[in-house]
């Protein structure tokens, strides 16, 4: 395995692999690597001849008052891991390197971004949009790899593509959990013991929203109250949103008649974690 922190060299070794007919699958993450990333490097390794994982904390992607400088870093673990999980090239190039510093273009997704996390996060997709643009454009990847933990991210890059054609495959990955059904997150870390316990609640809460609907329940505010009612238990947890909404649209249904996402989003203390579940009633 190779790492990279510039442009010019993840071009230079994507394109010896193109000479030789090699396909090439692309892994963007912004570090401090976990089972949940392995899981998406190893499907890309088992789909792909070789495999690109970018290490990049976006500052387009945080808001004023984000935690842009205390995300978790670790670059030597991430190494390890990402050879562990079957990676050809890291590229962990630096903000300078990725934006210049008179850059004048900006995506903006209008609707699906706006929704969701985007009501408390309003630059967040559009920096995503950025960056994962401007990575498919260095590394020309056949196909890229997303978790379905960031659902909304997931739905929104799917969109940039289809917009703006890029040439390649969007593959969503299954959220990778703890023991405790607590999704494996980066800014888990961030949790003190007594915060780790307490954000079990979240998936508690999936689970009996994803048991109701696959009970047959068709009312998204019963699913909505049924996973309300399990965070409400949980003092330490401040709910910021609870929803039901169209895989398509991104906007909140009233019935579930065409594939839907569950969203939630709770504060354990200071950390902002998220879940769902995917849910299509043809299934
Ligand atoms: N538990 C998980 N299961 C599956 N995919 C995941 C999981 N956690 C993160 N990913 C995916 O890994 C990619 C990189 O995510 P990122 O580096 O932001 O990690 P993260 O752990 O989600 O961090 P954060 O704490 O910022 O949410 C994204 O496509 C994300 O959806
Ligand atoms: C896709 C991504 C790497 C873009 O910075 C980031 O939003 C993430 O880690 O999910
Ligand atoms: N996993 C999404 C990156 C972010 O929250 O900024």
């Amino acid at each position: 395995m190779e790492a990279a922190s510039t442009i010019a060299e993840v071009r230079e070794r994507v394109g010896a692999w193109r000479r030789e007919g090699k396909s090439v699958g692309l892994v963007p993450t912004m570090g401090y690597l976990h089972e949940g990333h392995q899981s998406l490097i190893e499907r890309a390794a088992a789909e792909c001849d070789r495999v690109v994982v970018s290490v990049f904390v976006n500052p387009t992607q945080f808001g004023p008052g984000e935690d842009l400088e205390s995300y978790p870093r670790d670059f030597e673990r991430d190494l390890a891991k990402c050879e562990a999980a079957g990676a050809a090239l890291v590229f962990h190039p630096t903000p300078e390197e990725m934006y210049w510093p008179d850059r004048s273009t900006t995506i903006h997704m209008a609707d699906i971004s706006e929704e969701l996390c985007g009501k408390s996060r309003p630059v967040h997709f559009d920096g995503v949009c950025l960056v994962v643009a401007k990575l498919f454009n260095i590394v020309t990847p056949d196909a890229a790899y997303f978790g379905e933990k960031d659902a909304q991210q997931l739905l929104v890059v799917r969109r940039m593509v289809r917009d703006l054609n890029f040439p390649l495959r969007i593959v969503g990955c299954p959220i990778v959990r703890e023991a405790d059904g607590l999704a494996k997150s980066s800014r888990n870390t961030y949790l003190s013991p007594d915060e780790r316990l307490a954000a079990t609640v979240l998936s508690r809460a999936i689970r009996a929203g994803q048991a109701l609907a696959e009970s047959g329940e068709r009312d998204a505010s019963a699913i909505r109250g049924a996973v309300r009612d399990v965070l409400v238990q949980e003092p330490l947890a401040d709910v910021e949103y609870v929803e039901v909404v169209s895989q398509e649209t991104v906007r909140p249904v009233q019935r579930i008649e065409s594939p839907v996402l569950c969203a939630i989003a709770v504060r354990i203390g200071t950390t902002r974690l998220i879940d769902n579940f995917f849910y299509d009633p043809a299934a």
